[in-house]
């Protein structure tokens, strides 16, 4: 890389950086009792000086921004929230934490209220955004906690935990940016409609080089877009499936009962069992020593095997008439002939991960030898009818496959051939797109610096254009992904409650130091073989190596909603407390309708809340109005978008119900598609919604989500949480009693 091309490079990175976290730049100022004054902003900068001008959120000094209260001032006389448009201030909201006489109660209040609240209720976007400037004192704590070991933070729905996360990511590559910029961070999410909801995140925080993935693509290679029956994926995410993947690799290593004739030419060669017995044993006695995987371990079966047969046709030539030469040239033609490789094949298969599972998917007797413990019926859940190469994946087989890739390791040269022009691709395409970017940021400095377009290199302008074209914004550092063995330096769980003890083995591969950040709330598991407890998860691989933290409070759930959502979570289990919400919103309602007039009843629903959501429109986000080319209004003047209406359904009901309400509204998003995060209209189930939030959400017959599935009641408790603003039931006959307190409150 030529010197021009380095500033070029530093140069562009700065101002993308700066274009990312211009809006909201700058958003508090710490004034000390010394007189000292600090701004804090969502970057660092300095003056010509190198005095600071503006200190970065994440850095030591900002900490007090967060966490100082009237009780802990740590030298603050006052703590000040900026609030802006564009580059213009156009509110303020003092904490002065040196006034005497606060009661005990206003001493514990949340840190800058005002602006905590003027955030929470302006416009929503369908997109997480950060909330750097609102960040409270019990999420510092978790952003700002160490790299080292596993944290976990529960509580309950809306705390933060998602936004926490991210927000500790971007600290972390802060803070130990040497370590983490080399080894990446990982981010795990439920789904793909959950990793485009955040997805905004990091980068306006500046933040870019982090790879969010689901489990289901963490096997490169592999698109697992099937589903399993709630058995199966049950099934397959059990602890024993990992004695079941070892014991049906070890068994794919055969012996002959008795003899096994194979015929070259006219030449009939016998291997008989001891032969094969010994190869074996030997094969993986050194297997073992050398800590070989069974791919590896083949050759030293082969050999032996090929010993054995080399000897039989030496015998029958005559050994004294054989050079040395000679026997080798018998070996080698034996070594290639097609009946011995087939027959090596049977005893000893050369087996990649997707070709192993995929034969034992489709095998009774291989599923039966491998795994006797399981049931009739949790063996039948896993088979799958058809050749092995029909088989379809999905999210749930990517530990398996993962769990057998350890095992079996690499395999033949066609596999390293097609990982060599794997990877060969992947640097090109690296190389391809680090250009290409480069291109787009040169171009950028040239047009900032008014140069004309001729003195831009053609070349890297045509690339930079085709680059641009294809929408490839993503992160260098997916190719991360493509990488099986990668070791990440911190990984991230988002709705961690769901992870099958599988997928944890999986996780806990690509991150052996154990640095983790482990985020979710066992009340809302839904998966099957979803956790019960953490300790019963993180004991197993890193006793005594994590630590928990709780949150509190409620930030998206307004208090009427959590009322109702708190005697569901009360019948999933007393003992457990609701988080406190911090706002006041619109009476929750219900309807009770018979089964025979819920098509109706849901249009007439969707209509009425849309009128609902139109009547009260969100009022203006500030900072994001002061977006150039926007029409600015005065602070709080309402304004759209009108808001957005989730219906969540039970999932045997969702092809139905979709149906009714896109009679009336063609555009309606379901859950899944892309569309969801935007459209005004969106239909899911609970497992789609969850991590989401929606302006009004009606739950369409509660009963039915109660009783799909064993965890019926976190399902529900999951949908009642999903709302900002608005929340209805409508129920198919009978309101469930967990949801009695509705009808006492309701509006019908
Ligand atoms: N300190 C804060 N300032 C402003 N908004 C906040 C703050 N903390 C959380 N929020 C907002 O509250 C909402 C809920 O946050 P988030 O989705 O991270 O919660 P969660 O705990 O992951 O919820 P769930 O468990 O239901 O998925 C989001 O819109 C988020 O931006």
């Amino acid at each position: 890389m030529t010197e021009r091309q380095s500033f070029h490079e530093l140069y562009t990175k700065r101002l993308s950086q700066l274009r990312a976290v211009e809006r909201g730049l700058c958003f508090g100022r710490l004034d000390y009792d010394d007189e000292t004054r600090f701004y804090i902003g969502r970057l660092g900068m300095f003056d010509d000086d190198y005095e600071p001008l503006l200190i970065d959120w994440r850095a030591p000094v900002a900490q007090a921004f967060y966490g100082a209260t009237p009780a802990r001032r740590l030298d603050i006389r006052r703590r000040r929230h900026l609030r802006t448009r564009g580059r213009t201030v156009i509110g303020i909201d003092d904490d002065v934490l040196d006034l005497d006489g606060l009661d005990e109660k206003e001493r514990r209040g949340l840190s800058g209220e005002a602006a905590l609240l003027a955030s929470l209720t302006s416009g929503r976007t369908g997109r997480m955004s950060e909330i750097v400037a609102t960040i409270q004192a019990e999420q510092d704590r978790v952003i700002r906690s160490d790299l080292a070991g596993i944290l976990v933070v529960d509580g309950g729905p809306g705390t933060g935990k998602t936004v926490v996360a991210l927000h500790r990511a971007a600290y972390l590559l802060y803070t130990y940016r040497q370590r983490l910029a080399r080894s990446g961070v990982l981010i795990i999410g439920p789904n793909a409609t959950f990793t485009r909801y955040i997805d905004q995140v990091l980068p306006s925080l500046g933040e870019t080089d982090v790879v969010l993935a689901t489990i289901g693509e963490l096997y490169p290679g592999v698109v697992a877009t099937s589903t399993d029956s709630p058995l199966a994926a049950r099934v397959k995410g059990d602890p024993r499936m990992a004695d079941m993947v070892a014991a049906a690799v070890v068994q794919r290593q055969r012996v002959p009962d008795d003899v096994l004739e194979i015929v070259v030419d006219t030449d009939v060669y016998r291997l008989d069992r001891a032969t094969c017995l010994r190869a074996r044993e030997r094969a993986r006695t050194r297997a073992r020593r050398a800590g070989e995987l069974a791919n590896r371990a083949r050759r030293h079966f082969v050999r032996d095997v090929l010993s054995a047969l080399t000897r039989q046709a030496v015998d029958r030539l005559g050994r004294d008439l054989l050079e040395e030469a000679d026997v080798e040239d018998i070996r080698r033609e034996l070594a290639s002939a097609p009946q011995v490789r087939a027959a090596i094949d049977g005893l000893w298969p050369e087996l990649t991960p997707t070709s192993f599972l995929a034969d034992l998917y489709s095998s009774p007797d291989l599923l039966a030898a491998a795994a006797p413990d399981l049931g009739e019926a949790e063996r039948a859940a896993l088979l799958r009818p058809g050749p092995p190469s029909a088989q379809r994946w999905t999210p749930s087989d990517v530990p398996l496959l993962d769990e057998a890739a350890e095992l079996l390791g690499e395999t033949d040269l066609a596999v390293f051939a097609a990982s060599a022009a794997a990877t060969r691709d992947a640097a090109e395409l690296a190389e391809e797109t680090a250009y290409a970017r480069a291109g787009v940021e040169l171009q950028q400095v040239y047009e900032q610096l008014d140069i004309v377009g001729n003195e831009i290199d053609p070349v890297a302008a045509g690339v930079a254009a085709r680059y641009r074209d294809s929408g490839a914004a993503g992160p260098l550092s997916d190719g991360m992904l493509d990488d099986r063995g990668w070791v990440y330096g911190h990984v991230i769980v988002d709705e961690a409650q769901e992870l099958s003890a599988m997928a944890w083995r999986m996780l806990m591969r690509r991150c052996p130091a154990r640095s983790m950040t482990v985020v979710g709330d066992i009340a809302q598991a839904s998966a099957p073989g979803a956790a019960r407890d953490w300790a019963e998860v993180l004991d197993l691989h890193a006793k005594g190596r994590w630590r928990r933290e709780r949150l509190t409070v409620n930030y998206r759930t307004p208090v009427e909603i959590m009322a109702v959502a708190a005697d569901v979570l009360a019948a999933i289990d007393p003992a457990l407390e609701p988080p406190s919400s911090v706002r006041d919103g619109d009476r929750p309602w219900c309807r009770q309708v018979e089964a025979e007039e819920m098509p109706e009843a849901l249009q007439q629903v969707v209509e009425s809340e849309l009128a609902d959501l139109d009547a009260t429109p969100q009022p203006a986000d500030d900072a994001a109005s002061g977006q150039e080319g926007e029409a600015s209004g005065a602070t709080g003047e309402p304004r759209g978008p009108a808001g957005r209406l989730a219906l969540i359904v039970p999932d045997d009901r969702l092809v139905e119900l979709v149906e009714v309400v896109r009679s009336a509204h063609p555009e309606a998003a379901v859950g899944g598609s892309p569309a969801v995060l935007d459209a005004r209209v969106a239909v899911l189930t609970v497992t789609q919604a969850k991590g989401l939030e929606f302006d009004a959400v009606v739950v369409i017959d509660p009963a039915a989500i109660l009783a799909g599935s064993a965890r019926g009641a976190g399902d529900l408790y999951v949908a009642l949480t999903r709302a900002t603003r608005r929340l209805g039931v409508l129920a198919a006959g009978p309101l469930p009693e967990v949801l009695a307190r509705l009808r006492v409150d309701a509006k019908v």
